[in-house]
């Protein structure tokens, strides 16, 4: 990790009508690391990536990627940023009607339109592999898979572009705790082998401790600390408390200490 900042959120806000989500928050992702971001449902995880990632337009703010303001640019002037970001949304997003290859594919015909359909095809297959599915998947529909081979697919496609930047919504939810275990893996020896910087939300606890090098808290429409486990731990926001050291917390501290042994 170094202390260059891939994201610099300023003072955003976000309102539905009369709901405020987030006001005043501000938030740094710095190169290379895992950042989870956690905080209570519905304290704006998602609006938060959204806003960052363009599809979300806040009300007010600033939001920088790779050093360049992104807010309020059209999609033709922020493509060679967006370009360089991969993105997993919650349960996977994959088109229901595209093979899983199609699916790996879409962005790289959004992209490069004029890519050669066996080049396309030699990506695909590459990137389905590489996040651990076997090359029998490719032809397969999103119905015909697990859960867990759904994730799979959809972080291919969030890899299609090779990117610097990986925003991942939620990619344990609904796992069982093996398949859950086994995804965080894949995650980090990607980050690790690609040098990749990932903005992960997420309410598993065991991926916290297994993955994160920092961890951003939601909570009272802003980021109130962010930070290792052990920094967060040592604030006294109640909120922190109880999600670190309830049951659930305590069981993922006994879970991590487990692997390490
Ligand atoms: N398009 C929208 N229109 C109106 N309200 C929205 C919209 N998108 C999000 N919200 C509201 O914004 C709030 C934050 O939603 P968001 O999905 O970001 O929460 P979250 O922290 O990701 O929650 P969870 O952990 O349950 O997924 C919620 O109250 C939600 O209802």
């Amino acid at each position: 990790m170094s202390d260059e900042t891939i994201i610099r959120v300023r003072g955003l806000k976000n309102a539905f009508g009369e709901q405020v989500v987030h006001q005043d928050l501000d938030l740094d992702v710095r190169k290379g690391e895992i950042l989870g971001v956690v905080g209570g449902s519905g304290t704006g995880k998602s609006v938060l990536m959204r806003s960052i990632i363009g599809l979300q337009p806040p009300a007010e703010g600033e939001v920088e990627v790779f050093g360049e303001h992104v807010l309020g640019r059209s999609e033709d002037d922020t493509v060679d940023i967006r370009k360089r970001w991969g993105v997993l949304f919650q349960g996977g997003a994959l088109f229901s009607t595209l093979t899983v290859a199609e699916n790996v594919q879409v962005p790289l015909r959004e992209f490069y339109p004029d890519l050669n359909l066996d080049l396309m095809d030699e990506i695909a297959n590459y990137k389905v592999v590489m996040t651990g599915l076997t090359p029998d998947a490719g032809p397969k529909f999103p119905a015909e898979l697990s859960g867990g081979m759904k994730k799979r697919a959809g972080l291919a496609r969030a890899l299609a572009l090779d990117p610097d930047l990986l925003f991942l919504d939620e990619p344990t939810a609904g796992l069982d705790p093996v398949g859950a275990a086994a995804f965080d893996e894949l995650i980090k020896s990607l980050q690790r082998t690609l040098g990749l910087t990932v903005f992960l939300i997420t309410h598993d606890l065991d991926t916290l401790y297994a993955i994160c090098d920092r961890v951003a808290v939601l909570a009272d429409k802003k980021v109130i600390a962010v930070g290792t486990i052990d920094e967060l731990l040592a604030t006294d926001h109640p909120w922190i408390q109880e999600y670190f050291n309830g049951p659930r917390g305590r069981a993922a501290v006994a879970t991590a200490n487990a692997h390490k042994e």
